[in-house]
């Protein structure tokens, strides 16, 4: 499919360029991962747009990613991501998947009616933390909310910095605010909880663009039609909107580091524990519990921090014995294998 569009449009950005060598300049062409099926890529290019088969020799990649191509369209190398969400695997507790690369904000949408919960943004934090990406909270539903102030000043006290906007995603002036986060070449994504107000809030900032999001078509296995969803959109103000079907339902992967980093306040109490081993449950010299009973830090937070914790601990041993298992298997088969060879040789 021959199209224009320039890098920077595609969102490229000095961290990839930096990764790139006079001859890889001048015998190599750059392309991003805009959708993955189960056979192939669908890389863009400056000029076209091409697929990329699947084959065994190929990292796995997903959407979001930078490669770069040889002049006759073959893989050549994946550029180091900025950033990486990842997930279980549907239907397993092992496998590792990877949903999307490269993107620079994460709008983590939550609304400001009976939906609203603290505990729910605090996951979402722990995977923009764990991928390295900036999170911009976006409370939705403003407008059926009749005093949002308190519930922004809770969402803020979670990280001294953290970006908060409360809009009313059907309204476009309503959500200027985020013009800001959707600079030209950013990369941005959004996940929440269903309901919230994505795809609200996914149309008003595409604008009239939506109407050129159409799907890519494709030839399945049996040489059908099959329309597929385009995963990375371009909005008005020049940002990209990656948004790919296993963004929407997103579980925890393992991220100790995220999780610890979402709750740094409780990480740094721990650290006054009498006990370096100290578990918060009833300790002498606990600084944890004493933030507590002094109102400094809400139970239900510490709740969430040790939910948090557990679960993604729990996704991480699955991964790990998943690992295991597999290597305990292949040295069978291997085993196997000799033994049959020195039958035949006959040992
Ligand atoms: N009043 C009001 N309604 C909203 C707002 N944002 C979304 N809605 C409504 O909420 C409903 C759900 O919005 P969606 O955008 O479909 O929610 P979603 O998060 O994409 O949901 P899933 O597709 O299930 O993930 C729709 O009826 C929207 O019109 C808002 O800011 N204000
Ligand atoms: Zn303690």
């Amino acid at each position: 499919m021959n199209t224009n569009i320039s890098l920077q449009q595609l969102g490229w950005q000095s961290f990839y360029q930096q990764q790139l060598s006079l001859e890889d300049f001048e015998e190599l062409q750059c392309g991003r991962i805009v959708a993955h099926h189960r056979s192939e890529y669908i890389v863009q290019l400056e000029q076209q747009q091409i697929k990329l088969p699947i084959t065994a020799n190929l990292p796995t990649m997903t959407v979001g990613d930078w490669l770069l191509l040889s002049a006759e369209y073959s893989f050549s190398r994946l550029l180091e991501r900025k950033s990486l969400i990842s997930r279980k695997a549907a239907g397993t507790k092992v496998n590792e998947q990877f949903i999307a690369a490269n993107i620079d904000s994460l709008f983590i949408v939550s609304s400001l009616n009976q939906d609203f919960s603290l505990s729910r943004i605090e996951r979402y934090l722990a995977l923009a933390h764990q991928a390295q990406i900036t999170p911009v909270i976006i409370l939705t539903k403003m407008d059926l909310c009749d005093d949002a102030t308190p519930l922004i000043a809770q969402v803020q006290a979670l990280e001294p910095y953290l970006a908060v906007e409360a809009v009313n995603g059907l309204d476009e002036n309503s959500c200027a605010a985020l013009r800001a986060y959707c600079r030209s070449g950013n990369t941005v994504s959004v996940v929440g909880s269903s309901g919230v107000g994505k795809s609200t809030l996914i149309n008003t900032l595409l604008g009239e663009s939506t109407q050129a999001t159409a799907g890519i078509r494709e030839d399945d296995a049996k040489g059908r039609h099959t329309t597929t969803a385009r995963s990375i959109h371009f909005m008005p103000s020049g940002a990209i909107l990656l948004d790919t079907p296993g963004m929407r339902e997103l579980q925890l992967p393992a991220c100790e580091s995220g999780v610890k980093q979402t709750f740094a306040d409780i990480e740094a109490l721990a650290y006054q524990c009498r006990f370096s081993d100290c578990q918060h449950e009833n300790e002498p010299g606990c600084a944890v519990i004493k933030a507590i009973n002094q109102g400094d830090l809400d139970t239900r937070r510490l709740d969430n921090y040790r939910k948090l914790l557990r679960e993604q601990a729990h996704n991480a041993d699955s991964l790990q014995q998943k690992r295991a298992k597999d290597k305990a298997l292949s040295k069978m088969y291997r085993q196997v294998q000799t033994g049959t060879r020195q039958q035949k040789k006959g040992f």
